[in-house]
């Protein structure tokens, strides 16, 4: 009963919530998401408001104080792996201990970003080698290619060298399935969301068939892990030539259960789908943008090939291309958001109760406006137009002592990588190897939109909006 109260006292945007009209809203939100959500952004610019799935009412909250306090609030109050993992039923799909215990997290903020200088050697390796194989461009010719399949092979083998190293990261069979695997779980999970809660715990095990998706995993990783479990008992947790790796990172972390092969094997799972269609997703919005926008295409070439002549293909020449750097947050500012950023699911038994003591229930998935943020004029001057110094023409005006808005930094106004304690620990290696490849495709190709000035447009339904999986461009080899 203080459920429903609580509910009804939060309005809901572009609908009502009857017992008939609440699905006409649900229908009606499917196929205009992002309208109603702007609607709501600008309604109730410090508020909250509901938003009806074919399930249950969402609760989006507004402004800057609000935003602050969902990505400040404790794990046991408004929980961050249940919240994104709803969508995809984690705790059915990858199992609770995912869901309970997400160390691998830390092992990326921890082991992986602590290692990355190190590991850009073979990074870039990777990355040459992925682009030449997987675009497999003749001579001069200029070929017209999907960007999404394209970049997604790429980043999975590029990722794989690095979490799995060589030969495993250039197994196409084995790439293929953690590509898939992401697709997999949210088609089973969105079966399972259709459960009541009562059937879950007896039916979702067939459908997520998580035993099965492990053995498979097990047929390429588990020597690996087992090699690595035998050395770590033998030799204790640091040893000369130890390799530098996801299975050493994650077993820095792993206690008890988790030191097993199944068990890292489906935290590795878990990683390479937080990695590959995130950044595979990041680089086609990007080459999209670049190719619409072709005016950007020397400037950054220059900005490349400057670098790279004084520094060579280090990370710290990486790290000196600003424009670059800039181009890219520019591109994930406009394309690189959910609508609806920050999920959380309200797990205390009391329901969260914001400062102003708005209050919302137990078991409520709460979010924060995404995308709408990102075009709000009062956070961006020219918020609609694609401006890809935006934030490299602060720097280059004031000097390296101003405030400076790297990729990689997360704000109430900037929330692709999310914001606060969960911000996405994979964004300081997504970053580096997204401006890698950009660079790398500057440096080493021609590249032009298959309609000029026509950006591919987004798809998706509901929540889900990704850049175009149809997209084309054209590209060649430069006469270098
Ligand atoms: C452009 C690429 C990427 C984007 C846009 C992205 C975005 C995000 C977002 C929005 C979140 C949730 C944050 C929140 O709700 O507060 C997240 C979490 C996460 N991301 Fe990323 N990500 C990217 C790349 C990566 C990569 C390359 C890795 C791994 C190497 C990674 C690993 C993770 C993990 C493990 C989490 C869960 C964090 C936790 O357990 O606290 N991500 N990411």
């Amino acid at each position: 009963r203080r459920r429903q109260q609580a509910q009804n006292r939060i309005p809901v945007v572009n609908g009502s919530d009857g017992i008939i009209s609440s699905y006409l809203t649900a229908f009606h939100f499917l196929r205009n998401a992002e309208e109603v959500l702007e609607q709501g952004y600008y309604q109730f610019p410090d508020g909250v408001f509901r938003v009806p799935t074919l399930l249950r009412w969402d609760y989006v909250a507004n402004g800057v104080a609000r935003i602050a306090e969902v990505a400040a609030a404790p794990d046991d109050v408004l929980s961050f792996h249940q919240g994104i993992g709803d969508n995809i039923q984690a705790d059915w799909t990858m199992g609770m201990p995912i869901t309970r215990n997400p160390f691998h997290g830390h092992a990326i903020r921890g082991g992986l970003t602590r290692n990355l200088a190190r590991c850009f050697p073979q990074v870039m390796e990777e990355l040459v080698c992925a682009f030449d194989e997987v675009l497999a461009l003749e001579d001069t010719e200029w070929k017209l290619l999907p960007v999404l399949p394209n970049t997604m092979q790429i980043v999975a083998r590029i990722s794989s060298r690095l979490f799995v190293g060589l030969p495993l990261c250039r197994n196409q069979e084995y790439l293929n399935f953690n590509i898939n695997y992401t697709i997999n779980i949210f088609i089973r999970g969105r079966i399972i969301a259709l459960l009541p809660d009562v059937l879950k715990p007896i039916l979702s095990p067939f459908i997520a068939a998580r035993d099965t998706l492990i053995r498979r995993t097990l047929s390429f990783v588990g020597p690996l892990i087992e090699e690595r479990l035998k050395d770590e008992n033998q030799l204790g947790p640091e040893w000369e030539d130890k390799p530098n790796d996801l299975v050493s990172w994650l077993l820095e972390l792993a206690e008890g259960e988790e030191r097993t092969s199944a068990a890292l094997a489906l935290r590795m799972l878990a990683v390479n789908m937080a990695a590959i269609h995130s950044t595979s997703t990041a680089l086609t919005s990007a080459l999209y943008d670049l190719t619409t926008y072709s005016s950007y295409i020397e400037p950054l070439r220059a900005e490349a090939e400057r670098v790279v002549r004084q520094e060579g293909w280090t990370k710290a020449a990486i790290n000196n291309m600003h424009r670059i750097d800039s181009f890219l947050r520019e591109s994930q500012r406009l394309n690189g958001s959910k609508l609806i950023a920050l999920p959380r699911k309200v797990i205390a038994k009391e329901g969260f109760t914001f400062s102003d003591g708005t209050f919302i229930p137990y078991g409520a998935i709460l979010g924060v406006s995404g995308r709408v943020v990102h075009y709000d004029p009062a956070n961006y001057e020219n918020a609609d137009t694609f401006d890809g110094f935006r934030f490299s023409r602060v720097r280059e005006s004031e000097g390296d002592g101003c405030v400076q808005r790297p990729m990689v930094a997360t704000g109430v106004d900037h929330l692709s990588f999310g914001h606060g304690p969960h911000a996405c620990p994979g964004r300081f290696f997504a970053a580096m190897e997204l401006k890698a490849m950009l660079a790398h495709v500057l440096v080493n190709y021609d590249l032009r939109a298959e309609k000029e000035g026509v950006r591919p447009p987004n798809m998706g339904i509901g929540l889900h909006i990704s850049p175009s999986r149809k997209g084309r461009i054209w590209m060649r080899k430069r006469q270098i």
